[in-house]
């Protein structure tokens, strides 16, 4: 059965729609950080440290040689006793006057009292001279950190260099919040997802957007998991109904049109609507839901730029909720030019950054993506009557640090 009076009872967009920085911390605030988990370290990028990153030994464990050379003890010259190669084990004690052939990043015996670099030692048969600088070349055990010390707060996203330095502790595993799951739906019969638009068929630009999107944000899905659904409310409903994700993204069927059912079908399935548009271009049709069981539903605009906006604004943070992320401010950037505002929407226009500032690039329509495809970043241009000569900026790539501009 389908509730058809459903759309009509509900306000216009024009009378629901959120300010965009107030639906942007909404957006936020109803997400519920993942509980924590321990995973391999293989399955960690991204995922955000739940406890902080403890040394549980010194770092590094031993004295280490700097340099490919010779151990050496007090004065030379020495007399060579012996080599240590990569994966020796610790060697003899030195003794006054001797030597060992050493290796970057070997234990120095005990006893040394520096390394002398290949470039600085002057070799003979058994004898090696040169002028060894006390303590020279030696990476002190526990130099990058002692047993017990905090080296990283909870809440810091796990990335390559973090599980660098976990697997330089001596650990496997890491306790994390997870990167939250994302499904995601396109609808529209008249998509296709090949070959070239034309009457009755539009190229699906949204799908290809939503792994690498998703990813970005720290979220994980892949392209199986964009399906495509046909228009109709009880795809919908079904689809929303089992989608196994903290985060689902719907496409398409945001506005009014006969074949738009998202709100409907939310409302079936008893969602708390939380956003119902925002005051911002493109991308006003926009919406946000929570299930009783608290997965999120982004209503994605069926304008591909549209679409865009709204993933970065309400889908991001969101995601970074889930994540245990805070919600970063938004670096500020001078426009040179200007942008015009608009008189009660939050504009999103896409430019570049540059070393004198935003530069818009155009093209930034809502059908359009050509704009978003050579910028870097949405200038945020808040409503009013004015032209803003400074602007926060929006990155494009939700993962890209809080410096960029
Ligand atoms: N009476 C009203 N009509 C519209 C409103 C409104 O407030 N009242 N808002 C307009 C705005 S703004 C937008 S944005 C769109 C949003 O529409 P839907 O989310 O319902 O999306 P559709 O109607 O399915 O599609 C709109 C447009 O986008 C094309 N599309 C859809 N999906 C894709 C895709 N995956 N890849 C490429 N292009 C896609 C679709 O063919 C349509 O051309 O509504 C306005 N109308
Ligand atoms: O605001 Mo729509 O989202 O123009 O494209």
């Amino acid at each position: 059965m389908q509730p058809p009076d459903l759309d009509r009872q509900r306000p216009s967009l024009h009378q629901s729609s959120l300010p965009w920085d107030v639906a942007r911390e909404l957006a936020h605030a109803v997400a519920t950080p993942l509980r924590p988990r321990s995973v391999v370290l293989a399955e960690a990028d991204g995922t955000t440290l739940a406890v902080p990153l403890v040394a549980s030994a010194a770092v590094p464990p031993v004295d280490r040689s700097a340099m490919d050379g010779y151990a050496v003890r007090g004065p030379g010259p020495w007399r060579l006793v012996g080599t240590i190669r990569a994966g020796s084990g610790l060697a003899p004690e030195l003794e006054d006057g001797q030597a060992y052939k050493i290796v970057t990043g070997a234990a120095v015996p005990t006893g040394t009292t520096a390394v002398l670099p290949d470039e600085e030692a002057i070799r003979s048969e058994d004898d090696v001279a040169g002028s060894a600088i006390p303590g020279r070349h030696i990476r002190r055990a526990g130099e990058e950190c002692a047993a017990g010390e905090v080296l990283l707060p909870a809440g810091v996203v796990v990335d390559p260099s973090v599980l660098g330095l976990a697997a330089t502790l001596g650990l496997n595993r890491l306790t994390v919040l997870p990167r939250p799951r994302v499904a995601a739906f396109v609808t529209g019969d008249e998509l296709v997802h090949a070959g070239a638009s034309g009457p009755g068929r539009v190229r699906d630009a949204i799908g290809p957007m939503v792994p690498g999107l998703v990813h970005r944000a720290g979220g994980c899905s892949s392209p199986a998991e964009v399906r495509h659904l046909e228009d109709s409310r009880q795809a919908l409903v079904d689809a929303l109904a089992s989608a196994d994700a903290e985060l689902i993204l719907v496409s398409g069927s945001s506005a009014s049109g006969p074949a738009d059912h998202l709100r409907s079908a939310l409302a079936e399935l008893g969602a708390e609507l939380i956003v119902d548009g925002v005051a911002c271009r493109p991308g006003h049709p926009q919406a946000l839901a929570r299930f009783e069981d608290g997965r999120l539903v982004l209503g994605l605009p069926g304008n591909p730029l549209a679409a865009l906006t709204a993933f970065l604004t309400l889908g991001v943070a969101a995601l970074r909720r889930l994540r245990g992320l805070g919600l970063p401010p938004l670096p500020i950037c001078s426009v040179p030019g200007g942008l015009q505002s608009h008189p009660h929407s939050t504009r999103l226009v896409p430019v570049r950054v540059t070393a004198e500032g935003a530069v818009p690039v155009g093209h930034g329509g809502s059908a359009m993506l050509r704009g978003a495809a050579a910028a870097d970043a949405f200038a945020v241009v808040p409503p009013g009557p004015s032209t803003a000569v400074a602007v926060r900026l929006l990155a494009l790539d939700p993962g890209a640090g809080p410096w960029v501009g």
